[in-house]
């Protein structure tokens, strides 16, 4: 199997090929690709970990070796934001960045499973689906917006409140990536209720996290090693299904359209991808009134990307 990190050299690309040299399976070669000059050192770096997972890196001129024949393709390169910023903000300088990029997988791995980090996801995803399409190897079930970020956070968030163990705690967190159209499913908590207040608090949280850290970094970047952790994670998935087991996971994905063209949500996972989209069931009041506030929103994301690809 073959793992193509692209922006390989950044914040979450580098705490995400630490994660994967030390978690993929034996006998993975693990392709790191940036334009930042520093990229052949970090994959020397890596290559000093005694795992059986060979890193090889590719500087600015190497995209196409470096993507040739990939069965996963993870991509956080772009810009981050700064406080101040919305994650629509970083379009102008990351829509172009993704572009180039996915043509590149289309080129070079057109069966690849490509999870897409790069801000902002609500509208970089429908981009690469029309690159894809235009390369004529769209295949939806192998394009994913990772959104295994707010999972992780909701968990961890939940956790803290009610004094759990977070790795027996799970949160469906449906939607998109960015302020409200990120909806976390607090109903569905299995064994857990919440208070009216505790619903709106945590909600609230789970959808500012991302600016959380922002702030808290003050101008020094977003989330970078939980994102590592959630993309490793989300990556890990995809190499066991692509090894014959069955995981499910949730991302912002193309489903049968009745919520968004793309829309955040379980899915179950096989060798060639997405093998099942499931449904989310029964919102809650506060749930249904909260996803029909940002579906509108969402939308406008998803056609700002379909514009840009096709213009
Ligand atoms: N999906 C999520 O949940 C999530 C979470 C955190 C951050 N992000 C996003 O991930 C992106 C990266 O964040 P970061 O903190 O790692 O930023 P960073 O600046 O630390 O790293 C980005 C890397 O991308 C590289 N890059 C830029 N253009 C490139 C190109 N054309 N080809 C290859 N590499 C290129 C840069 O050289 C740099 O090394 C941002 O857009 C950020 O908003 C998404
Ligand atoms: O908030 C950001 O800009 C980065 C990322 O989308 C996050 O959720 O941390």
């Amino acid at each position: 199997m073959k793992v193509a990190v692209l922006g390989a050299a950044g914040g979450i690309g580098q705490a995400l090929s630490l994660l994967l040299k030390t978690q993929l399976p034996a006998g993975t070669e693990l392709s790191l690709f940036d334009i930042a000059p520093v990229t052949p050192g970090v994959a020397v770096d890596l290559s000093h970990i005694p795992t059986a997972v060979d890193v090889k890196g590719y500087g600015q001129d190497d995209l196409d070796v470096a993507l040739k024949g990939a069965d996963i393709v993870l991509i956080p390169a772009g810009v981050p934001r700064k406080p101040g910023m919305d994650r629509s903000d970083l379009f102008n300088m990351n829509a172009g960045i993704i572009k180039n990029l996915v043509e590149a997988v289309a080129d070079n791995c057109p069966k690849a499973c490509v999870g897409i980090i790069t801000n902002p996801v609500n509208t970089t995803v429908a981009i690469a689906a029309e690159v894809l399409k235009q390369k004529g190897v769209y295949d939806k079930n192998k394009l994913f917006g990772v959104t295994t970020l707010d999972v992780i956070r909701a968990e961890t968030f939940v956790a803290e409140l009610k004094g759990l163990n977070p790795e027996n705690v799970h949160v469906p967190v449906i939607g998109g990536h960015s302020g409200t159209t990120i909806l976390p499913l607090l109903s569905q908590v299995p064994g857990i209720q919440f208070s009216d207040d505790e619903i709106k608090q945590l909600t609230h949280r789970i959808q500012n996290a991302g600016t959380e850290v922002v702030e808290a970094k003050a101008g020094g970047g977003s989330a970078t090693l939980s994102m590592g952790q959630a993309a490793a994670r989300f990556c890990l998935s995809l190499a066991k299904a692509k090894q014959g087991e069955e995981v499910t996971e949730y991302a912002y994905v193309e489903g049968d359209g009745s919520d968004a063209q793309f829309f955040a949500q379980a899915v179950r996972l096989g060798t060639d991808g997405i093998l099942e989209i499931l449904p989310y069931g029964e919102l809650s009041d506060f749930e249904t009134k909260a996803k029909a506030d940002m579906l509108d929103g969402l939308k406008g994301d998803i056609q700002t990307g379909i514009e840009f690809a096709n213009k």
